[in-house]
């Protein structure tokens, strides 16, 4: 787990409707109880609190420590400073007690002048997974002023040792980190304290990793991902045109490639139309085709590419051959399941449907959700790449870890929402996200956009509609 999560997770929390006031109660607790359990009780405690979440924590662990030891609480910085409610809020409550004291230090000068001698421990709030460059003043100071108890004092630090990883650090006897060990931290002891989690946090998809997926990387045209659809033929134009069509939503540029008998149909201006000669995909279009793909950043393959013999060809050398990131949906799972060799060093995301997924892997995925779980992720570490396997529970693994998304409803079972979710993971690819995030967010995303019709039109409705509702699912996301 990665500091990053940490956010996912806490908007995840909320989603499931646990809100960051228990987050920080159950972190101040929990750093109380440990401190308290290490060096008895009756202690002189002196806490240092940034304006952030984690001088939010301190102001929990203040009051929760008050009870029954000597608490004096610094904080650095201007209270106007404090930003979220649920540190204000905790601020607040400090403000009214009258056994807690607290010292409002603001500028370096203040700080450099305390003599903390007598104090048995010093809690260290400043900084926590926020935290951008080395300590700036005042906090610098205060940094310094604590380590000049190492030895002196024990020293506990709230999440992480504050300045780290910079080199100007709190030189802790350890710190309390909540709910799990982060992968970036080393160098100091760390004591795990939980914080209310539940175990769903750990796998299941939701507006925490759906912001991290759609955070811009430029601002310029071009810059926010560009995307090829291939796929279409003399019987299919639909599934790529809604895959393209979702897809134009989340990056600047879509290209679609299509047979050009199909091509005639779609006049669609937000796309960028290149037909190829015919009516099916066939190995004559591989070199015209593999050009495209060179401009863009990532390719979505399959949706109503068909089967004939001309296009299996066509789709097992344009993988073989293809260096971007690909989806491959549809017709195209088909294709590769007769030679799963052809995704040797690839990266790309398969997106089979139960049917689908026994035909590429020889079994179908039943039983509970962590039984399936578990043979997704065994097949996606076998073929070294990641799985979405689409259901009711839609279940995701790059064969390290596995997420689950519950967006959606019955009404997605109309055809030509498996086109929309390719053109969405396609576009989540291009704008930058890994193979796993991108599988699923578009899951997250696609199943959001089909809730939204359904609460307009009942469970009777097409996949074009998913597709107009995909900039509602984001702004939903955005402003979540
Ligand atoms: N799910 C959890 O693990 C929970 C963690 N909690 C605590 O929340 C902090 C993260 O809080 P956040 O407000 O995002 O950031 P910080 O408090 O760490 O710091 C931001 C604060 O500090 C200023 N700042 C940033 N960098 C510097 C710098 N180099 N020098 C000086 N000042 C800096 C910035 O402007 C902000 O004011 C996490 O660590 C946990 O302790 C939750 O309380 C509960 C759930
Ligand atoms: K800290």
């Amino acid at each position: 787990m990665k500091i990053e999560d940490v956010y996912i997770w806490d908007i995840n929390a909320k989603w499931l409707g646990i809100s960051p006031f228990q987050l920080m109660e159950n972190a101040g607790a929990g750093v109380a109880r440990i401190i308290e359990e290490k060096f008895g009780k009756n202690l002189k405690v002196a806490i240092f609190c940034g304006t952030g979440n984690n001088g939010g924590d301190g102001f929990v662990i203040a009051r929760h420590l008050s009870f029954e030891n000597n608490v004096t609480l610094f904080l650095v910085g201007d209270e106007v400073k404090i930003r979220s409610e649920e540190a204000k809020h905790n601020w607040e409550i400090l403000k009214k007690l009258d056994f807690v004291k607290i010292k409002v230090l603001k500028d370096s000068s203040q700080i450099k002048a305390l003599d903390l001698k007598g104090f048995d421990v010093i809690v260290d709030a400043l900084l926590g997974a926020g935290t951008k460059g080395e300590p700036r003043e005042p906090i610098r100071s205060a940094v310094e002023k604590i380590n000049e108890y190492a030895g002196k004092a024990k020293i506990v630090s709230v999440d992480l040792p504050s300045g780290y990883p910079s080199s100007v650090r709190v030189t802790c006897d350890f710190a309390v980190t909540f709910q799990w060990d982060k992968e970036e931290y080393e160098g100091f002891e760390r004591i795990i304290a939980k914080i209310g989690y539940p175990k769903e946090l750990y796998h299941l998809v939701g507006p925490g990793d759906a912001k991290f997926a759609l955070r811009k990387k430029g601002e310029y045209k071009g810059q926010n991902g560009k995307v090829l659809i291939i796929g279409g033929s003399e019987n299919y134009f639909g599934a790529p045109y809604l895959a393209s069509k979702a897809a134009s939503y989340l990056v600047d540029l879509v290209y679609l490639s299509m047979p050009e008998e199909s091509a005639r149909r779609i006049n669609d201006p937000d796309l960028i139309l290149r037909p190829v000669k015919g009516k099916n995909f066939s190995k004559e279009h591989l070199e015209e085709v593999l050009a495209l793909a060179e401009k863009v950043d990532a390719i979505a393959i399959g949706m109503g590419i068909g089967l004939s013999e001309e296009t299996k060809e066509f789709v097992r050398e344009f993988v073989k051959h293809c260096k971007k990131p690909m989806v491959i949906d549809a017709d195209a799972l088909k294709v590769i399941a007769e030679d799963l060799s052809v995704l040797r060093d690839k990266t790309f995301v398969l997106t089979p449907h139960a049917g689908e997924f026994k035909i590429l892997f020889g079994e179908k995925p039943e039983g509970s959700l962590e039984k399936k779980a578990k043979l997704v992720t065994e097949k996606a570490r076998e073929i070294n790449g990641t799985i979405l396997l689409k259901g009711a529970y839609d279940i995701i693994s790059d064969g390290k870890t596995w997420k689950y998304n519950k967006t959606g409803n019955k009404g997605m079972t109309t055809g030509g929402t498996g086109d929309v979710l390719a053109g969405l993971v396609g576009a989540l690819l291009a704008i930058g996200n890994s193979p796993f995030r991108a599988a699923s967010v578009g899951a997250f995303l696609n199943g959001l956009a089909g809730d939204r019709v359904k609460e307009e039109m009942g469970e009777n409705f097409t996949a074009l509609e998913v597709a107009k509702k995909v900039p509602h699912a984001i702004r939903w996301v955005v402003e979540f």
